[in-house]
């Protein structure tokens, strides 16, 4: 679905990626992990099209990115950031409608009724009925975060491109908005590919982690594979513990405290 051949990636005399190749196939959900400045936003916008490489080249199934238009491109992928939307006047449901914008005509329409009960599934699925026709600037933090999902859930994308979406919510409100994509993964064979700080979250929802480090990929794999404390520590110069999460078995990451030997165990 995705393919990276040999990409650098410059800003002035600043190389940030280096080298990078890299296949995601459909319905992956992948995890990219690494210290802050090892080039993660870099290689979103580039995947997105925002931002171009200095060399090599990026393919969306098959197809080079340079070659899609706008709306093309907005029907094959969508992104979200941090702050996923800006605390507007615009009520809810019309922000939601907005992410339509790809299938919609010159005048901005859409009439279908499939586009009116996507609307309604989205609204629903989010538990956004409530909020409908609040604006956003008087949401908190977490409620506008669900809106920008739901806003490009309306995009009906192939690939969805998430940039640390969990930064601000807190941890109820990352769980639910982890299990917000999961399942929309599950169910549209979504492909998925989000910036994680959170290695233990990244564990716990993505089956593939591309590890960055100071601009080149050093590792990827399935959690098991990465999330070990020797990596931890070369990637991250972090101590740590890993252990088995109870439920499932994923590797989840203890962070040893630099102090603890002194004291004696
Ligand atoms: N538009 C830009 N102009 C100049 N330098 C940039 C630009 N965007 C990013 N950089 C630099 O590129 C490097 C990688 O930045 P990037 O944001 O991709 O890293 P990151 O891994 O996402 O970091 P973080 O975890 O802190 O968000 C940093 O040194 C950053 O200062």
């Amino acid at each position: 679905m995705i393919e990276v051949r040999h990409i650098d990636k410059s800003y002035g005399s600043l190389s940030v990626l280096k080298d990078i190749n890299w296949r995601v196939q459909r319905g992956q959900f992948w995890g990219i992990i690494g210290p802050n400045g090892s080039g993660k936003s870099t290689l979103i916008s580039l995947l997105s099209g925002v931002e171009k490489p200095n060399r090599g080249e990026i393919s969306l199934d098959g197809r080079l990115i340079a070659e899609y238009g706008r709306k093309k491109l907005s029907r094959k992928l969508a992104v979200l950031q941090q702050d996923g939307l800006p605390p507007v006047a615009y009520p809810v449901r019309e922000v939601i409608e907005m992410g339509r914008f790809p299938f919609q005509n010159w005048r901005g329409r859409e009439d279908s009724e499939a586009a009116q009960r996507l609307m309604d599934g989205i609204m629903d699925k989010l538990e956004l009925n409530d909020l409908a026709h609040r604006p956003l600037h008087v949401l908190s933090g977490g409620q506008r975060q669900r809106v920008a999902l739901g806003k490009v859930m309306a995009q009906q994308p192939e690939i969805v491109l998430l940039d640390e979406p969990t930064t601000y919510l807190d941890i109820r409100h990352q769980t639910q908005f982890m299990e917000l994509v999961a399942s929309w993964q599950r169910e549209a064979g979504l492909t998925v590919v989000s910036v994680m700080h959170d290695l233990n979250l990244a564990a716990l929802y993505c089956d593939h982690l591309l590890v960055l480090h100071q601009g080149r990929i050093v590792a990827e794999g399935s959690p098991a594979e990465i999330i070990n404390s020797e990596l931890i520590e070369s990637v991250f110069q972090v101590q740590s513990h890993i252990v088995a999460h109870p439920d499932h078995g994923e590797p989840q990451l203890l962070l040893r405290k630099e102090t603890s030997g002194k004291h004696g165990a």
